[in-house]
């Protein structure tokens, strides 16, 4: 038996559109972001990839890209799990500044390495910046000490593993159909983890916005296909190079 799987970065968010370092700072989809979350609810019913349960962050793009996606397929209605292991990665002290700003100011080496290098987290954010979450109370339950003021992607595989291990396979060994609702860097993760992609290769890895990412998985709960499909390779192909370059004006 194979388990199906739909991984779905939101749709484009507002700060996406301004160029800006988002992470953990709750902004909300914008107009295209609505249509992207549109798009992908005609996707999923063209191809019968209807979910059975969906799993997703605790920050309102995902949150309001899964409503639109799941409500133009007829499944609004299905059980919902949220988990701040979803999350984007913590983007700590860059969170709020401008991409292109921070490329002119630091250089492309710097950039790209807290932008997608494995290991490298950008600076923590001070508890108190008016961009920290650290007193928001839906991360109450994250101990103080635990909650993170910034995270390299290996923090993020670190955190997100056991809500996916704990919370998803067991859907997936139920026969459901799971759409997962996240954001680039903690999908990146999870590709990362199922394709098994090296600390290297991953800086390569880009994840397009608003696009169904659908993978068939074996009895261990890997991919039939390395690297899944997108519901709609073209776009996906040119969103993904929007993504690789940001920051560049
Ligand atoms: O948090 C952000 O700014 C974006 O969602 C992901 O940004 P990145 O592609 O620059 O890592």
């Amino acid at each position: 038996m194979t388990a199906k799987l739909i991984l779905l970065r939101h749709g484009e968010s507002e700060w996406n559109a301004k160029n800006l370092f988002t992470g953990w700072v709750d902004v909300d989809i914008n107009e295209k972001g609505i249509a992207e979350g549109k798009a992908a609810a005609g996707l999923l019913a063209k191809e019968g990839l209807l979910p059975d349960i969906l799993h997703t962050s605790l920050l309102r793009r995902a949150i309001h890209t899964a409503y639109l996606a799941l409500d133009g397929c007829d499944r609004h209605w299905i059980p919902v799990k949220r988990n701040w292991r979803l999350n984007e990665r913590h983007y700590g002290a860059l969170q709020g500044k401008d991409k292109a700003q921070t490329l002119e100011q630091y250089g492309e080496e710097q950039f790209m390495l807290w932008r997608r290098s494995y290991d490298t987290p950008p600076p923590a954010i001070d508890v108190d910046d008016e961009f920290s979450q650290h007193h928001d109370p839906r991360y109450a339950d994250i101990p103080e000490a635990d909650r993170p003021r910034t995270e390299c992607l290996k923090d993020v595989v670190a955190r997100l593993l056991p809500y996916w291990e704990a919370h998803i396979v067991p859907d997936l060994a139920e026969g459901k159909t799971v759409l997962i609702t996240a954001h680039g860097n903690s999908l990146r993760a999870l590709v990362k983890h199922l394709d098994g992609i090296s600390d290297d290769a991953i800086a390569g890895l880009n994840i397009p916005t608003g696009i169904p990412l659908y993978y068939e998985l074996d009895e261990d709960f890997k991919p039939v296909t390395p690297g899944g499909r997108y519901l709609d390779p073209e776009a996906a192909a040119a969103s993904i190079e929007a993504v690789k370059n940001q920051g560049k004006r």
